[in-house]
């Protein structure tokens, strides 16, 4: 059986509002690919997306304070909210309660299983590499809202030079190695670290591109980074 673990990025699944044509779409390809192979099995990692930016900011502007941990615990309530709707819409092929701890004794009894933000210090791409070291996956398909890394943030700069593969050690070089909730970053600091430890390769890709997505699991040529 392989297990294909999806970092599936909180900006994809509700990027202001919850984006239902996106979320449809992308159970129908993930139940084709199901189907289609019976060898295949998914791990879903859900992020927070806008509401967890909404409340962080919220949570500042009220108390005029930057507590970090106070932010991550909202942050993670917001990707706990995300993963129970993907749950719900993947009723038939996902039995098991949300995994709101990787480390903990897991049920893997259908063909999903969804996970959610844990705890303080990182992202839902820590979780997701720590269910993917847990599950013996060599690679986290990171999806989110930029088809790839580019050399500088796309949104600050249109004119940053798109990046197809890169090492860990330059990739790190370029986010930094500093942990802010809500950072608005392809693959988070620590899950780079943890990533780079465990030898792991992850996939930066668009979320939104299915017919790419689709290529990605077919083992296809496809637009994205590669980071090792
Ligand atoms: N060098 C870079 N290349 C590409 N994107 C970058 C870069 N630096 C910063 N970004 C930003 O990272 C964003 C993707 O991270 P973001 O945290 O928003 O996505 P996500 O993981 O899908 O969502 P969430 O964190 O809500 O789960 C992009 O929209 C882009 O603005
Ligand atoms: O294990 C976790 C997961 C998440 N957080 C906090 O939630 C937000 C939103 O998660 P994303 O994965 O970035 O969508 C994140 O920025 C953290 O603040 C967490 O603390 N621990």
């Amino acid at each position: 059986m392989e297990t294909v673990v999806i970092s599936l990025g909180g900006s994809i699944v509700v990027p202001d509002n919850i984006d239902i044509d996106f979320i449809k779409s992308f159970y129908h390809l993930i139940a084709s690919h199901l189907e289609k192979n019976k060898e295949l099995r998914f791990i879903l990692v859900v992020g927070g997306g806008g509401p967890a930016r909404k409340y962080q900011n919220a949570y500042r502007e009220i108390t005029g304070k930057n507590n970090s941990d106070a932010q991550d615990w909202i942050g993670i309530a917001a990707t706990r909210l995300n993963a129970q709707l993907i749950k719900a819409v993947f009723y038939n092929e996902c039995k098991d309660p949300v995994v709101t701890d990787p480390t903990e004794e897991l049920n893997f009894t259908g063909k999903i299983l969804i996970a959610a933000g844990w705890k303080p210090g990182f992202s839902t791409d820590f979780d997701a590499v720590v269910l993917g070291e847990r599950f013996g996956a060599k690679e986290i398909l990171n999806l989110s809202n930029i088809e790839m890394l580019y050399s500088e943030d796309p949104r600050k700069n249109p004119k940053a030079k798109k990046i197809s593969s890169i090492s860990w050690n330059d990739f790190i070089s370029m986010i930094g190695e500093e942990w802010t909730p809500g950072k608005n970053v392809p693959f988070d600091p620590v899950a780079a670290k943890k990533a780079k430890e465990l030898g792991m390769k992850v996939i930066l890709a668009s979320g939104r591109n299915l017919e790419n997505l689709s290529n990605i699991l077919d083992k296809k040529e496809f637009t994205g980074t590669i980071i090792q």
